[in-house]
């Protein structure tokens, strides 16, 4: 037996019952397992009809316009626009798009869909709606499972079918009536992942035929997981026995439309393609009925992370999310996939090294092969894509907290102050940010971890600034034999006066000066650069100094200056201060 510590039966499971056989009659020669999705298929956002009827407060004409101009702009080229005969709000706007396509302000390549119930007075008023479009497709829904047809139709499958049928040979009646207007039609046989698959068919096939579906005008049959039930496993196979058993397979076009009541919206759709769905049905950012449609977004960048064309474009993602946000009213989760404000930021220390690494990787590649970065292939570790191509910056990928290491520290400083800390003395100073992170509690921002390292580091040696060595000035120049020599005036403690050194370098000669003065310093380590941001000339050195002989403390100090020279100097003084060991 499974070792499982946990206390049995807590809760009334028994109350539940998994998914029927029955619904799923696939035999085990499925063949979406070894399928790739190698192309996108026609997304159709339904966020105006199914994600509007979610809203506490459906949107009125002004947000449908701008979530309307949104999608067109974004490269969806079906759009369900309303449920015209569900209210003056939703049949308005139909006709304020009518409008607008006539008056040329809709591209020619968009069709809108509107949705109906079968009942032959809410299709008239839905083919009132869209009188004058030159295109668009209507979209009959009726529930078809057990449970639907017995409680909330009290019909039986005879009863359903014939409601069906009459519904459809009406919308034929009426499209008929309009040769101009080039309708098309869409069938859903609500709740369909837990109707018995062959009354489905049985549906389907029914209308291709009464509506006399061609390869030059499809019927678009699509069969929703109204209410997720089951593994997306189960989703699947149904998909692939209707894809294998439809007819007239080529007049039809496979439609999907998930929900995700389990929160497996995202993977029910995936499996559905790979098993031969053409078309899916979503919302932006997953709203909908309950726990939402599945989202189209996370959908289309799943594709575009494995290398897919997503046929839509995401490149300015937050202001996407703006716009659905305004419209919906509703916010955008922090951890949203791809969208989320949090979901390109790393805080924990050793995902902040690997970014980081990853990140000097990919500039490196790329000036290698020669091309711009954002033509690199990515391949930086634990950012599934660049956010720069979704027009994210880089300057949320790494915060800091007390969950943070040397690597997103040293980043920080390197990218946002221009400070490429050694090695050695990124550990150093990575310990003086946890004390303080953890002393506080908070994140750290940038300007934070600058001051933070300024004030542990920079300690300048000028009269007040805190050490005990004060460096008051100081000349260095070279001497005829070509040794390097320094003067400096000094004050240690209370005690000021002048001093001289030599060396095979102007540092080395300070450092004797220093001796001169009692200062024993050993330079171990020493490196420095030019400071590469904002626009200053400044250059950056740093010193790990052992202080006060053989037994002296071992401390990093820092200098920033215009002056390279200037900028070493101070970085032997800020280490002596820091060891406090002059004098
Ligand atoms: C899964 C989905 O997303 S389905 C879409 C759901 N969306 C919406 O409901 C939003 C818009 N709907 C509405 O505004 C209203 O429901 C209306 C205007 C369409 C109809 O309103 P009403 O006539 O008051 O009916 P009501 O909303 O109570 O619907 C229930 C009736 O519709 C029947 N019904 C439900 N679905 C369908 C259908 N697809 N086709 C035909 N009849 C249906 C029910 O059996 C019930 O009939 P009964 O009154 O004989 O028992
Ligand atoms: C009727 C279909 C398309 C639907 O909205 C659903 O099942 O959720």
């Amino acid at each position: 037996m499974i070792w499982n510590p946990q206390r049995p039966g807590t809760m009334p499971f028994h109350r539940y019952r998994p998914y029927e056989d029955r619904v799923n009659v696939l035999a085990a020669d499925r063949s979406w397992p070894s399928a790739r999705i190698e192309s996108a298929p026609l997304w159709v956002p339904v966020d105006l009809r199914d994600g509007n009827q979610a809203l506490a407060e459906p949107m009125d004409t002004a947000r449908k316009r701008r979530f309307f101009d949104l999608l067109v702009s974004m490269g969806f080229k079906e759009i369900e626009v309303g449920y015209p005969s569900a209210s003056r709000t939703d049949f308005d706007f139909v006709r304020h798009l009518v409008g607008l396509v006539r008056s040329g302000a809709v591209p020619d390549d968009i069709t809108p869909v509107v949705f109906t119930p079968a009942r032959p007075d809410l299709i008239d008023r839905t083919f009132e709606s869209i009188d004058g479009l030159p295109r668009s497709v209507v979209h009959l829904y009726i529930p078809t499972s057990p449970v639907w047809r017995d409680v909330v139709l009290g019909r039986d499958r005879a009863a359903v079918r014939a409601t069906v049928e009459e519904a459809a040979a009406h919308m034929a009646r009426l499209a008929d009536a309009r040769p101009e207007s080039h309708i098309r039609f869409q069938f859903a046989p609500e709740t369909f992942n837990v109707t018995e698959p062959d009354f489905v068919l049985e549906l389907c096939d029914g209308l291709t035929e009464l509506w006399d579906a061609s390869p030059d005008r499809p019927v678009t049959h699509n069969l929703p997981a109204t209410v997720e039930i089951a593994t997306p496993n189960v989703y699947a196979d149904q998909i692939e026995y209707m894809h294998r058993n439809l007819a007239r397979r080529d007049s039809v076009i496979l439609s999907v439309h998930p929900h995700n009541d389990r929160g497996t919206g995202v993977a029910c759709a995936e499996l559905a393609v790979l098993a031969g769905a053409q078309r899916v049905e979503g919302c932006l950012f997953g709203n909908g009925e309950r726990t939402g449609n599945v989202d189209l977004v996370t959908l289309a960048l799943n594709l575009y992370a494995q290398g897919v064309d997503p046929m839509l474009d995401f490149s300015d993602i937050d202001a996407v999310r703006e716009v659905v946000e305004h419209c919906n009213r509703l916010p955008v989760h922090p951890r949203h996939p791809y969208a989320g404000d949090l979901v390109h930021t790393a805080f924990s220390g050793t995902h902040q090294d690997a970014i980081a690494k990853g990140l000097a990787h990919h500039a490196k590649q790329a000036a290698e092969l020669g091309v711009e970065p954002r033509e690199a292939p990515w391949n930086v570790p634990y950012l599934p894509l660049d956010p720069a191509d979704i027009g994210r910056s880089y300057e949320a990928v790494i915060r800091v907290n007390s969950q943070s290491g040397k690597g997103g520290t040293a980043y920080l400083l390197r990218t946002r102050h221009g400070l490429d800390l050694p090695a050695e003395l990124r550990a150093d100073f990575s310990r003086a940010v946890q004390d303080a992170t953890d002393d506080s509690g908070r994140e750290a921002s940038p300007d934070e971890l600058h001051e933070l390292f300024r004030t542990a580091y920079l300690v300048p040696g000028r009269p007040g600034s805190g050490g005990v060595l004060s460096l008051l000035s100081w000349t260095a120049d070279t001497a005829p034999d070509g040794a390097h020599r320094c003067v400096c005036t000094l004050q240690v403690g209370d005690r000021a006066g002048d001093f001289e050194g030599f060396g095979n370098g102007p540092l080395s000669a300070f450092v004797d000066a220093l001796a001169a003065a009692g200062i024993s310093v050993d330079v171990l380590d020493y490196s420095e650069h030019a400071v590469t941001s904002g626009g200053t000339s400044e250059a950056a050195a740093y010193a790990r100094c052992r202080v006060g002989g053989a037994d002296g403390d071992t401390v990093w100090g820092a200098g920033v200056d215009t002056s390279l020279l200037a900028a070493s100097v101070q970085a032997v003084v800020s280490a002596v201060n820091r060891a406090g060991a002059a004098g």
